[in-house]
């Protein structure tokens, strides 16, 4: 029996994984991450970096960043602390949902992850104060490969579900497609 539910996005290879949970009176357990088990929904298993982050400010705009081939990874994004709207846009070449973007609510409550492809950029707003997200990297960072596209970018027209209330400037700086 799995531990973890599949649920399909609109855009093909894009798949957000919700972890069961065993709740008692203490209050719960859930795996949190299976090799075996996600191999089923496309993960290979290859866990090369863990990152965290904390983001203080609600509304705050993390992204969107990519990085290059042959360094673009595969990412297991989840939150565990707070709720964020998380982003992934397509930018395989010639794939028939390009420039598509797919946006989901993880959330500590949800204990829901979203499995990001390489060849998706990847951002987030966080939707409460204090946000942490844990990010399983299957390859290492590579800053020279590192990309980025402005989440605010009217050719992408992501629909961030509050005002923006922080960027970092480095985000600001990517220029429009
Ligand atoms: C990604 C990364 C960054 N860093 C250093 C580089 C900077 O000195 C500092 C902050 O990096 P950055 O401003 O890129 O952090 P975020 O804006 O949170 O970007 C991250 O969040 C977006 C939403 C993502 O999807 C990426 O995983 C990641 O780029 O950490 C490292 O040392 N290792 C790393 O793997």
């Amino acid at each position: 029996m799995s531990r973890f539910n599949r649920i399909a996005t609109p855009i093909p290879d894009l798949v957000v994984i919700e972890r069961q949970r065993f709740g008692d009176e203490r209050g719960f357990f859930s795996r949190f991450f299976c090799r075996e088990e996600l191999a089923d929904f496309g993960h290979d298993g290859t866990i090369a970096q863990i990152n965290h982050t904390m983001t203080q400010l609600k509304g705050t705009i993390r992204g969107l960043h990519f990085q290059r081939a042959p360094h673009d990874e595969t990412k297991f994004v989840s939150c565990l602390a707070g709720a964020v709207f998380d982003v992934a846009v397509d930018l395989r070449p010639g794939s028939p949902t390009y420039l598509k973007w797919h946006g989901e609510v993880l959330s500590a409550e949800n204990g829901r992850s979203m499995m990001i492809p390489g060849g998706f950029a990847h951002g987030f707003q966080t939707l409460s104060e204090d946000c942490e997200l844990i990010y399983l990297h299957d390859k290492p960072h590579a800053p020279a490969a590192e990309g980025g596209l402005n989440p605010l970018d009217p050719k992408l027209a992501i629909g961030w579900p509050l005002t923006v209330a922080q960027m970092s400037a480095r985000d600001e700086a990517f220029p429009f497609l």
